[in-house]
């Protein structure tokens, strides 16, 4: 899932499909969240996380169905797991191997056979449909979810809807998984923990709603600013935080202070907010998502005690 491509569960989406819901139940959320079942929707987005790496798209499967090159080169990628991934990803449901290989050329046998009945292209999902559950009847209950749904679904379900950055719970687990794979591949890791200025000012002076507008705006600028491979979520009430894999400390510092910039430069009518910034890289102390966490923090304080607006490094 997400980095340069590789995708953090939900993260290659770039719909606007956000959930309109008030704030108040999302500040409600994400307190409860924090609170009560965060162990369990930690799992459940880990499980996601997983099954999401192996998910095919409908056009993906369109290709690996009418060209044979493309076709190729996914069993070059899956191995002994493109079957199953592309039965699961058409059915949700999970066969072995040579089930799912043999139901598929099934299925294209079957597909090409409708296409020359009716004249027209039918399409993978139809085709497959028809086949397992008239045909065959191995689907009883098929599910059908349109690809739109399913990203409607799961940015309702990983993302805020009013910075549009992912829920804390999204970033806990995408920190755990990025901290271990840059401490198995030996690689850089950078986190970014920014926190609005004076914002309790903001609403005394200018309203929630403003402060809101304020949020939304700051998470639009983050999500323009970070590369695909980066993971940008909504810490806590008004702190932000960047997952930045496979970056250095002095990337990380430039990335942050872009951002501190564009923010320092957006107008809401007649006032203008900043944001201070800490950053936090892996080291062999800071080698747990704790430490991390900590030390971004650490900076994020020094930055605030500085005079704020600024981007400040953590130490070991
Ligand atoms: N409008 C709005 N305000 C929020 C939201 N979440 C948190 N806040 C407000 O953010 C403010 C944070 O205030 P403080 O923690 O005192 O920090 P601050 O005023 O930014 O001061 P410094 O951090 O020292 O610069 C509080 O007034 C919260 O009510 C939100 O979703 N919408």
């Amino acid at each position: 899932m997400a980095q340069g491509s590789k995708n953090h569960t939900v993260s290659n989406d770039n719909s606007n499909s956000n959930l309109h819901r008030n704030n108040s139940k999302s500040n409600d959320r994400i307190s409860n969240a924090a609170t009560n079942s965060l162990d369990n929707t930690e799992k459940q987005l880990e499980d996601i996380i997983e099954v999401d790496e192996n998910t095919l798209s409908l056009a993906e499967l369109e290709f690996i169905a009418n060209d044979k090159k493309v076709h190729n080169c996914y069993k070059e990628k899956y191995k002994s797991h493109l079957y199953s991934n592309i039965l699961m990803s058409l059915t949700h449901e999970s066969f072995p191997e040579n089930e799912a290989k043999a139901l598929w050329y099934e299925i294209i046998d079957h597909m090409q056979k409708l296409n020359h009945t009716l004249g027209r292209y039918v399409g993978v999902s139809v085709a497959s449909l028809d086949y397992l559950t008239n045909i065959k009847c191995t689907l009883i209950e098929p599910k059908i979810i349109e690809e739109d749904k399913i990203n409607y679904v799961a940015q309702a379900t990983t993302k805020d809807e009013l910075t549009g950055l992912y829920l804390r719970e999204v970033f806990n687990v995408v920190l755990k998984k990025e901290l271990g794979e840059a401490r198995r591949s030996n690689s850089m890791l950078c986190l970014l923990m920014i926190d609005i200025d004076d914002f309790k000012n903001v609403n005394d002076t200018y309203g929630h709603q403003k402060g809101d507008e304020v949020l939304s705006k700051i998470g639009d600028t983050i999500n323009d600013s970070v590369r695909e491979m980066d993971l940008a979520a909504r810490y806590g009430g008004e702190e932000l935080a960047i997952i930045m894999p496979n970056t250095t400390m002095k990337d990380a510092y430039q990335v942050g202070d872009r951002i501190r910039k564009k923010i320092e430069n957006l107008t809401f009518c007649s006032f203008n907010v900043t944001v201070s910034i800490g950053l936090g890289a892996i080291s062999k102390t800071a080698n747990t998502t704790t430490k991390l966490i900590d030390i971004a923090d650490m900076a994020l304080y020094k930055a605030k005690e500085n005079g704020k607006n600024q981007v400040v490094m953590g130490d070991e």
